[in-house]
């Protein structure tokens, strides 16, 4: 006897195994009039609707033609943060750079300050608020990062956070450790210092955190590609694996970086390079494209999706959630922005979120397939079919979400107004 039946639906999205290169994010296999089997944590079984009459099971749930797909994985979140700064939006809009705000101790800055003073507690329920906010878009697997202390007692309290939250079990969350995201004031013109404490903070974060990757925002007025090089050795060292800030405004070479240390991601790359591009495409480094800071910074300039794609690379998309660059939670924009501002077709769109998104994560034993055996780790959305997603931009479009066979978030009854 199964625990759920998901019947009637109109199409079910089985991504391939990953990590998706290239021609390879084209293929979005499909199954129509479909069915699926929970038991406990795992899907069981797929079939036909058809063949779903013949099976037994305790609830039954009809998902009356419209679309299934595994739970969303965003990799890459700065869920964990104190206070927020909609005072930054005038500076913007008056045309005040996002380095320039930074410079002059706002931006980040801001956010470590509101974040040092917040005590753990609070941290914890307004990252699970958001959370919750995700997971009701679609969301089941993410990363999260910290990165807004720049002290040992910030980064571990919101690593504390982030462990907690991954702990309660809503959603599956990977932890990052972002010591080096930014130079606290105090250690200005003294870089390399405060590299050396974060650097030092390595092994606290392996002992005492659940954090499996750092990260480094290598850009003008931050870190140098010699400094990212210098951290990402020393985090290898202590058995991270690396992630990087690369290319995000200036064309350092972060990107090149990445493939030269084989870090599973590289993120940002809006001015990656062509080399750097071609570097990628040879490479197991995911590139993990943020669309919705590009949009939010009011750039005219997307990452090179196309480029990235055609010359073989694996794509992912994320958020970026976080209080000054990307202030959404919302995957689904995101996905909307790949297909309006970088091209890309819905079927990388899904990939780039579900299996390629997982391995950016080192998640994909869990995370961003519908396999029998595997986690029951489901979204139905309410759309005619797959396509419509990207086309239909800034609403929620989802109506159920499953974590490990859990409904875990469902719109009432009296929100849904069927679009067809
Ligand atoms: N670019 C660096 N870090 C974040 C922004 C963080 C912030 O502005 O608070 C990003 O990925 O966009
Ligand atoms: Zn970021």
């Amino acid at each position: 006897m199964d625990d759920q039946i998901i019947e009637n639906i109109g199409c079910l999205l089985l991504p391939n195994a990953g990590p998706l290169k290239g021609e390879a994010m084209k293929e979005l296999p499909v199954r129509h009039q479909a069915a699926l089997a929970v038991k406990g944590e795992q899907v069981v079984w797929t079939g036909s609707t058809e063949e779903a009459q013949t099976r037994k099971a305790h609830q039954r749930f009809n998902a009356e033609g419209k679309v299934v797909s595994p739970g969303l994985v965003d990799p890459h979140t700065h869920l964990v943060f104190g206070g927020s700064r909609e005072e930054e939006l005038a500076l913007k809009q008056a045309g005040t750079a996002y380095l320039d705000i930074l410079k002059r101790g706002g931006g980040i800055l801001s956010t470590v300050r509101a974040t040092r003073q917040a005590d753990e507690q609070f941290l914890f329920e307004k990252a699970r608020s958001f959370a919750g906010r995700m997971a009701a878009y679609g969301v089941t697997t993410l990363e999260a990062k910290s990165g807004y202390g720049l002290d040992e007692e910030t980064e571990l309290k919101q690593l504390s956070v982030i462990d907690r939250l991954n702990n309660e079990g809503l959603l599956d969350i990977a932890a990052t450790f972002l010591g080096p995201h930014a130079i606290p004031p105090e250690f200005k013109g003294r870089e390399d210092v405060f590299l050396d404490q974060m650097i030092d903070l390595l092994p606290v974060m392996k002992g005492k955190t659940s954090a499996a990757f750092t990260d480094i925002f290598c850009e003008t007025g931050v870190f140098t590609t010699e400094q990212a090089a210098r951290f990402m050795e020393a985090s290898q060292r202590h058995g991270f694996q690396v992630k990087i800030h690369a290319d995000e405004i200036d064309p350092l070479g972060g990107t090149e970086l990445a493939v030269q240390y084989g870090a599973v991601s590289a993120d940002h790359l809006v001015a990656a390079s062509a080399e750097g591009i071609q570097q990628l495409a040879a490479s197991d480094t995911m590139a993990v494209l943020l669309p919705g800071t590009t949009f939010y910074l009011g750039k005219d300039t997307y990452a090179d999706a196309r480029r990235m794609i055609q010359a073989g690379a694996a794509v992912a998309l994320a958020t970026d959630f976080n209080p000054g660059s990307c202030v959404t939670h919302n995957l689904q924009m995101i996905m909307a922005l790949a297909a309006l501002k970088m091209k890309m077709t819905p079927e990388e769109i899904w990939n780039a979120v579900t299996v390629n998104a997982s391995h950016a994560i080192g998640m994909e034993k869990t995370a961003g397939r519908i396999t029998v055996g595997g986690q029951a780790d489901l979204v139905l959305w309410d759309i005619p079919n797959y396509k419509y997603l990207p086309y239909h931009y800034g609403v929620n479009h989802a109506r159920a979400v499953w974590k490990r066979g859990r409904l875990i978030w469902e719109r009432r009854e009296a929100d849904v107004f069927p679009i067809s």
